[in-house]
């Protein structure tokens, strides 16, 4: 499955949220409105670069393998071999610095393999369902099953249909195979639209399901938008930015679900553009990583996930197990530290944390090691002693080096919703925070915060936890999560 394709399911619960609020406020107060209505006012609402819903986009070249569902006959052929450009392309190479996303490319070579079938199931699925008699007669002896379907069908259109089902016959073990449970989302999705139609249904009854429900813009709708996005976490100020973006030249015209996703996740890409930026990787050994974030926040986890893409990026990486108060944080720093293949450095309970940076830098440096990445204690109970704490790491290890630490990594569980607003604003003040990521980003309903944050800090964010496997670690991809956020079907 690709990376996007991923990601949306993982963001399941907000996106269903946004969708199904999106539903009931477009069809409180909406009407029906004819195919043609719907198509040009689609076009008048995008007249940005980004119009997924045209069969050709020319400037997104990347993104439409994943446009199946919008049209389903263009894209069956295309779908394969653009994928592998999409991912690694827009995050490798914005950074100026030359090795720089190891976080991206453990990701990339994921998706290609697994990507293309996935977004394709619904056709194939539905043929026996409609032509429970002829279907087993033909795949076996694999004689395209067109002429069968052809007398049948009266109308102009069938012709068409049939080419794009037979090939599909052979994937079907695949295809079985690639319906994870996110897939089904993604079909539960659909149903919704468009209700499940036979391949009769479909040959017939194209024209009805081009009805599309929408609703003026107007005070009430944007106050329900905004509303709506409120519950998504994305904070009061931010809410209203979006959604006074969205009305900008549309107060007044009609809009359908599709139109007002589209609208927002555009939005919300934009804010979220400045800062997506993979962690910078310097030629200077070591870099120094300082990780911090409340206790449970996932700074363990993100450590070992890091840790494992730098090494498959082939950079060598030794771990400080810095919060040396819980001796089980250290035990779970150990089992990541064994899952990367990365030595895990600690200390007796109850070390001074300062004590084990220096001693894990100076081995870090005479290993010639490329990274040291340091965990450290996240109790805000008492912040004083913690800002203490972090303040006399950073003395001590600049005595080594006097650039350490190269980054502040903040690490936010996006569970505590718009709680990491604040959080934020406390490790500003308790550390240099040169970044952020956002873990847990799958089963919530509150992922909406991660536009907030890149609203009202401006912060890198670096990369976002979507599970607890150690490749689940994705890069940030603005567009991508926009999209997955709102639940727009790309
Ligand atoms: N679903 C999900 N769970 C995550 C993710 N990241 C971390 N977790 C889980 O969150 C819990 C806390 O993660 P840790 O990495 O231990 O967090 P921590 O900040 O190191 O916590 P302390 O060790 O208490 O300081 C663990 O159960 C992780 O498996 C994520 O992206 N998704």
């Amino acid at each position: 499955m690709s990376l996007f394709g991923k990601l949306k399911n993982r963001l399941f619960k907000t996106s269903s949220k946004i969708d199904q609020g999106l539903e009931a406020i477009v069809s409180e107060g909406g009407e029906e409105t004819g195919a043609e209505e719907a198509f040009v006012e689609a076009v008048e609402q995008s007249p940005e670069p980004e119009t997924p819903a045209d069969p050709a986009p020319t400037p997104e070249a990347p993104a439409t393998p994943e446009e199946v569902p919008a049209a389903p006959e263009p894209d069956v052929p295309a779908a394969p071999e653009p994928e592998i450009p999409s991912d690694p392309a827009p995050d490798l190479t914005p950074e100026p610095l030359p090795e720089n996303p190891p976080a991206q490319e453990p990701e990339i070579p994921t998706e290609p393999s697994v990507e293309p079938e996935p977004d394709l199931p619904p056709v194939p699925e539905e043929i026996p369902a409609e032509i429970p008699v002829e279907i087993p007669a033909e795949l076996p002896v694999d004689v395209p099953p067109t002429p069968i379907e052809e007398p049948n069908i009266p109308s102009d259109s069938p012709p068409a249909e049939a080419p794009v089902e037979i090939p599909e016959a052979p994937q079907a073990p695949e295809i079985s195979q690639a319906v994870d449970d996110a897939s089904l989302v993604g079909l539960v999705e659909k149903t919704t639209e468009a209700p499940a139609r036979g391949f009769i249904g479909r040959l017939l009854g194209r024209r009805e399901e081009k009805t599309v429900v929408r609703r003026t813009l107007d005070d009430d709708m944007l106050e329900q938008l905004e509303e709506l996005l409120i519950t998504a976490d994305m904070g009061v100020d931010t809410s209203m930015r979006v959604t006074a973006a969205m009305a900008e030249g549309r107060y007044g015209k009609k809009l359908s679900v599709e139109e007002i996703k589209r609208l927002m996740a555009r939005e919300i890409a934009r804010i979220m553009e400045p800062v997506a930026k993979p962690m910078p990787l310097y030629a200077h050994r070591p870099q120094v990583v300082l990780v911090v974030g409340v206790n449970g926040s996932g700074k363990t986890t993100t450590i070992g996930k890091l840790a494992s893409q730098f090494r498959a990026a082939g950079k060598s990486v030794v771990i400080a197990a810095g919060d040396t108060f819980r001796a089980a944080a250290v035990e779970q720093l150990q089992v990541w530290g064994e899952r990367a293949g990365v030595p895990v450095l600690t200390a007796p309970e109850g070390t001074d944390p300062a004590s084990l940076a220096f001693d894990a830098l100076t081995k870090a440096k005479a290993d010639g090691a490329d990274l040291l990445m340091i965990d450290t204690a996240g109790r805000l109970q008492n912040r004083a002693d913690l800002m203490e704490e972090l303040a006399k790491i950073v003395r001590v290890i600049r005595k080594i080096d006097p650039d350490a630490p190269h980054n502040t990594l903040l690490v936010l569980d996006a569970t505590t919703g718009q709680n990491a607003v604040s959080q934020v604003d406390t490790f500003q003040k308790l550390a240099d925070v040169s970044g952020l990521v956002m873990t847990k980003l799958d089963g919530t309903a509150k992922g909406g915060v991660l536009v907030s944050l890149a609203d009202k800090f401006g912060l890198p964010i670096h990369a976002i936890g979507v599970g607890e496997q150690i490749d689940d670690l994705a890069p940030f991809d603005p567009e991508e999560f926009a999209a997955a956020l709102t639940g727009l079907e790309v």
